[in-house]
């Protein structure tokens, strides 16, 4: 089946009168998919996303949803629904008033919003909070009647703004699950913001890695992990060493280095330190030019120990022309 592109975004430049902003944006984001923009403070994820939803005026290019042209329309005249960080809930009004306040606006009847509430809540394992308040809620649990509402009016697109960054760790864990269970059974398009590698990581479908308002790579978690096509990326998504060879640079991974038997290695260091994190070993080996980290195996570390001078090889590299 040929997969449907939902969204296209062409040529978009959002420039701010001070001059920062996000330009040559080219995406095309596809039905049911989770496409997250990931990058550090500054790097123009937000501005994306809110010229996704409509709420700044565009310096330049095009965006298109289910293929038509939505760049000059209010967010209301839009088929996207946003989830911010902070929940914006209203404190005074049950979940119930909370989730039907939009869907009266539209003149849904009454049994729909009910009936469609009801299995929201059920998709949200949210049942029987309908008479409850914001404040008598986690905040876990307010993100999910925030996602909920913005659910209910069906939206081509979910837009969503570092929404778990308010919550604690072991929360945010959980609320990564539910969303990857909740777009599954909806088969729901959702554009993801964070500055989060891990989260990108485990719960997109693409990642777009942002860079000083361009576009630096999109790919699958998996392409952008192992085949980081420049040392922005490289750095920027999990753990990566870097050597200096011959006027080029040599990335890899610390589960890439192979310590071997003596001096059959290429390269050698002497151990500076020996972290034992479950089930493997996080060693910095110090080649007297770098540091290089190595996670080795639980069961290949009977023999390491600090000071020990020790070669390596590397299991896979991406070598980077020096400035790339
Ligand atoms: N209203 C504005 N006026 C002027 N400059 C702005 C405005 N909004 C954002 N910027 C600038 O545009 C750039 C991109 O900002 P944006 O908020 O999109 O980044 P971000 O990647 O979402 O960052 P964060 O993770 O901190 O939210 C930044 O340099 C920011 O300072």
């Amino acid at each position: 089946m040929e997969e449907k592109i939902k969204v296209q975004i062409n040529n978009l430049a959002k420039i701010y009168p001070n001059g920062d902003g996000v330009k040559n944006v080219n995406l095309e984001i596809k039905e049911g998919e989770i496409l997250t923009l990931l990058g550090p403070s500054g790097c123009g994820k937000t501005t994306i996303l809110r010229a996704l939803g409509g709420f700044l005026d565009v310096t330049e290019g095009s965006i298109l949803i289910n293929n038509e042209e939505v760049t000059h329309l209010p967010p209301e005249k839009r088929p996207t629904g946003m989830v911010f960080q902070s929940y914006n809930l209203w404190p005074h009004m049950t979940v119930e008033e909370n989730l039907s306040f939009g869907m009266k606006l539209r003149k849904i009847s009454k049994n729909e919003i009910k009936r469609d509430i009801e299995k929201m809540l059920a998709i949200m394992s949210m049942s029987g909070s309908e008479k409850k308040y914001p404040n008598q809620l986690s905040g876990g649990q307010q993100q999910r009647i925030a996602i909920a509402r913005s659910l209910l009016l069906k939206p081509a697109v979910l837009l969503m703004d570092e929404p778990f960054s308010a919550l604690d760790a072991k929360i945010r864990m959980q609320m990564r699950e539910e969303l990857k269970r909740i777009q599954a059974e909806l088969n729901i398009t959702v554009v993801f913001v964070t500055h989060d590698q891990e989260e990108a990581m485990s719960l997109s479908h693409r990642i777009v890695v942002m860079e000083k308002g361009l576009v630096a790579q999109v790919g699958t978690p998996t392409e952008i992990y192992d085949n980081p096509e420049s040392k922005y990326v490289a750095s920027f998504i999990g753990e990566m060493n870097f050597l200096e060879l011959e006027g080029e640079q040599v990335a890899f991974r610390p589960e890439d280095v192979l310590i071997c038997k003596q001096d059959e290695g290429e390269h050698i260091g002497v151990i500076q330190s020996v972290m034992l994190l479950g089930h493997y070993a996080s060693i910095t080996i110090n080649t007297g030019k770098h540091l290089v980290k190595a996670f080795i195996p639980r069961n290949k570390t009977q023999n390491i120990q600090e000071k020990q001078t020790v070669s390596f090889t590397l299991n896979k590299s991406i070598t980077y022309k020096k400035g790339a």
